[in-house]
């Protein structure tokens, strides 16, 4: 049926699909006015059938009337012979108006098929528009699921969010909840737009198939009143057709009583020969018979006129009867049209009636298909849940912990932070306490170390090494680089920076710039003293011009060196020792100049002395014509150095460029007598500021230059021969190959004991200089003297001998 609503899809069962809300449908007043003026133009129009019906009847009834009246003027006139009560005129004719109306009939149904194609029309609208009513529905299930996902999900973050409290899950949450907002707001606004356009949509459809509908009904009630008015109207037409049966042989008997009269009339002769007879014999006779012949006249008249009438009425009857006829033949062609037309319209209808419940059917079938596979994913989606419930309570359930753990975090952190700073500051205090005692005990093992080695070198015979590093003078230039620095820990190791890498080296001892005078004589003091006690020792400043030999050796007068030091510890010594000693020291100043050797403190200074073996002795050296002073006290010391310093500078102009290229030797000789034994003793004290060690070629020398810079070398170079022969236990030590060494074989032997003292410039300019100074330094460090021995002379008692101790 056109007007039955579409059957609604099933609903799933309760809680397992949405609630479907009917969405909200907005007004559509354009199309309703408009239903409204089709609606008022439909009254109106019905109004005007109704109208027209009734002028019909109302024609009809008055054309009936006529009739009515119009035979009763015929019955009367004929009835009373009078001929002029006879109306004039053409009888009415109801048969024009009844085909009229058949035509409108027509007309009708003509617009009844076009409606009723329109009706097709809006049939197939109406199965678009329960299809399109279908999808919206599908979507409106879509859509109210994904808006339960939505809010199931909203709750699940916002419970989530609720549980959570660190910054980071505010953060996520705060995303998520904008996310899902805007999510909701597109969702909205989609489902804002579908609803508006589904529903618009909708209800502008329905609203014409309900017009549709409200007309097909009309229009079906205006059949059936024009079927009943058809009928009315067949069975008028009978009627009429019976009155104008009964009329016409109502004129027929009229006809046939008129026909009588006149033949009665004619059949009066005597009367007229009477007449004829009368206006012969009399006048009134013959006024009697033209009246009587008037009145013939006129009846004849009257007759004529009847009969025409007559004729005429007999000629429309036959006309009437032939219309009637033909409109009988319409009526039945017509009323066949109508049948035909019903049963299409009804066959149709009943075709559309089908195809709706197929389509109904296919709607079911396809809302039940769609209805199983949403249950289905609903199953797929619930045996998800349940899989993802527990996944869900054990996520919860770590998360909780972690947000108690992350909650308890920064007690724990700062609790743990506190202890660790505790235990880090304790680690640091036992370290510190650690290091300090460890330091302490390194140095002590350090200072052991130092004198054991002492001690080992004292035993071996070594030959001790200390370095001296001078501080930065104005003479390296402004702005020199120190190349030299020292390890914190260890006073024995220094390191040199060249070419970018750094180079160590170890000595027995290294005083830094900032070390004094007294403390490089402290080290040096015992050695001193070792010479009273009958030993050859000798100390020897090493190192290239202007790296402080002078300085450490004599010093300038207010800061004296190691031999004015060395003078005045052996005579508090010889002073200290004075109750079980006698001990006379004598001191000897020489210098080597280009291998000559010149006694500083004799009266000519200029000759060259020789170094000879004493006679009478196993090898012992001496020089003769070498001037000995004795020293007694400081005054004696100080008048001895003092001249020895003005000879050496009176004799050369230039006492700093000279003293660069010489070799100056302090000798002292400390001859001991103990009292008690009578032992004697000899030891030799050879404190040797030796000239600069820096290359030839370097310097650039010439001339006389040169020949003092290859005397300096081969000196130099001798010592060095006889420190490598000593390391490595030659049988034959080469002493005599130059002035110096052969002057030095004493200490130089193995009963002597010995002291280099070098001196390095931390400057970066003389780093090559420095770095030989320390390479020799460290050849040095390896040569073993032996054990040194005393001189030790036995009292004239017993014969002289020397002892080893
Ligand atoms: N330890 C030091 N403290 C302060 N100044 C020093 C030190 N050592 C050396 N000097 C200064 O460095 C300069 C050069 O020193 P010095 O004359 O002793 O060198 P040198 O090696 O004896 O040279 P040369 O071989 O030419 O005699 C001097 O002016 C000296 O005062």
């Amino acid at each position: 049926m056109v007007g039955t609503p579409p059957q609604d899809v099933p609903n799933p069962p309760d809680g397992e699909g949405p609630q479907q809300r009917p969405p909200e449908r907005p007004e559509a007043p354009r199309p309703i006015l408009r239903r409204m003026q089709e609606v008022t133009q439909g009254k109106r129009q019905v109004q005007g059938e109704q109208r027209d019906t009734r002028d019909l009847q109302e024609h009809l009834q008055r054309l009936r009337a006529r009739r009515e009246l119009r035979l009763q003027t015929s019955r009367e006139e004929l009835s009373l012979s009078k001929p002029d009560h006879l109306p004039e005129g053409n009888l009415p004719d109801p048969e024009s108006h009844l085909e009229d109306r058949v035509l409108q009939v027509v007309h009708e149904k003509r617009t009844l098929q076009a409606k009723l194609q329109e009706m097709r029309e809006e049939r197939a609208l109406h199965m678009k528009l329960q299809e399109v009513q279908e999808k919206l529905e599908r979507k409106q299930k879509e859509h109210a699921d994904m808006c339960r996902m939505v809010q199931e999900m909203q709750q699940q973050v916002e419970e989530m969010s609720n549980q959570m409290g660190g910054t980071d899950l505010e953060k996520h949450r705060d995303l998520l909840v904008s996310e899902n907002s805007r999510l909701r707001q597109e969702l909205r606004l989609l489902r804002n737009q579908v609803d508006s356009a589904s529903n618009q949509e909708i209800s502008a459809l329905k609203e014409r198939l309900q017009r549709m509908e409200q007309e097909e009904n009309e229009r079906k009630a205006l059949v059936c009143a024009l079927q009943r008015e058809v009928q009315q109207k067949a069975e008028r037409l009978a009627e009429a057709e019976l009155r104008v049966r009964d009329s016409v042989r109502e004129r027929v008997e009229e006809e046939e009583r008129l026909n009588r009269r006149l033949r009665e009339y004619q059949q009066q002769p005597q009367i007229k020969y009477v007449v004829q007879t009368v206006e012969v014999e009399s006048g009134e006779l013959k006024a009697a018979l033209s009246q009587a012949e008037e009145q013939t006249l006129y009846l004849q008249e009257q007759l004529d006129r009847h009969n025409r009438t007559l004729h005429e009425m007999k000629k429309q009857l036959q006309h009437e009867q032939q219309e009637a006829t033909k409109l009988r033949a319409q009526v039945a062609l017509y009323a066949a049209e109508l049948e035909r037309v019903q049963a299409e319209m009804v066959q149709e209808f009943q075709a559309l009636q089908d195809e709706k419940a197929v389509a109904v059917a296919g709607a079911y079938d396809r809302a039940q298909e769609e209805m199983r596979a949403v249950h289905h994913s609903l199953d797929g989606v619930r045996r998800n849940l349940l899989v993802l419930q527990p996944a869900l309570r054990t996520l919860t359930q770590d998360y909780n912990c972690l947000k108690r753990q992350v909650r308890d975090f920064p007690n724990l952190l700062s609790q743990a932070m506190r202890e660790a700073r505790d235990e880090f500051a304790e680690g640091v205090k036992s370290v510190q306490n650690a290091n300090r005692e460890l330091l302490s005990k390194y140095r002590r093992e350090l200072h052991l170390r130092k004198e054991c080695h002492n001690q080992l070198v004292r035993l071996r015979g070594n030959i001790r090494v200390l370095a001296r590093v001078r501080p930065i003078t104005d003479d390296d230039g402004t702005g020199a680089q120190n190349v030299v620095t020292f390890d914190p820990d260890d006073d024995g190791i220094l390191h040199v920076t060249h070419k970018g890498k750094s180079l160590s080296f170890e000595m027995d001892k290294i005083f830094t710039p900032s070390a004094n005078q007294e403390e490089v004589f402290t080290e040096v003091s015992p050695l001193i003293t070792s010479c009273l006690d009958g030993y050859s020792v000798c100390i020897l400043a090493y190192g290239q011009t202007g790296s402080g030999k002078t300085y450490s050796m004599e010093g300038p007068p207010a800061n004296p060196g190691i031999n004015q030091r060395a003078l005045r510890l052996l005579l508090s010594e010889v002073s200290n020792r004075s109750d079980s000693w006698e001990h006379h020291l004598s001191v000897s100043m020489v210098e080597i100049y280009n291998e000559s050797l010149r006694d500083l403190l004799g009266v000519d200074c200029n000759t060259s002395l020789d170094i000879k073996i004493s006679p009478g002795t196993a090898g012992e050296l001496y020089v003769p014509g070498l001037t000995q002073r004795n020293v007694r006290s400081m005054q004696d010391i100080n008048k001895i150095l003092e001249f020895g310093h003005k000879q050496r500078a009176t004799e050369h102009t230039n006492l700093n460029a000279h003293s660069s290229r010489s070799h100056a030797l302090l000798i002292l000789t400390a001859q001991g007598r103990e009292t008690s034994t009578g032992i004697c003793t000899t030891g030799k004290l050879y404190l040797v500021d030796l000239a600069g060690s820096e290359r030839v070629s370097r310097s650039g020398a010439a001339g006389e230059r040169l020949r003092e810079a290859q005397c300096i070398n081969r000196s130099l170079s001798a010592l060095g021969d006889v420190f490598s022969a000593l390391r490595s236990n030659q049988p034959h030590i080469p002493y005599r190959n130059s002035k110096l060494t052969y002057l030095l074989q004493e200490p130089l032997s193995r009963d002597g004991k010995a002291l280099l003292l070098l001196q390095v410039s931390p400057a970066e300019r003389n780093v090559s200089e420095s770095l030989c100074s320390l390479r020799f330094g460290d050849r040095v460090r390896a040569v073993e003297l032996g054990v040194p021995s005393r001189k030790i002379e036995q009292p004239p008692s017993s014969s002289t001998e020397t002892s080893e101790v």
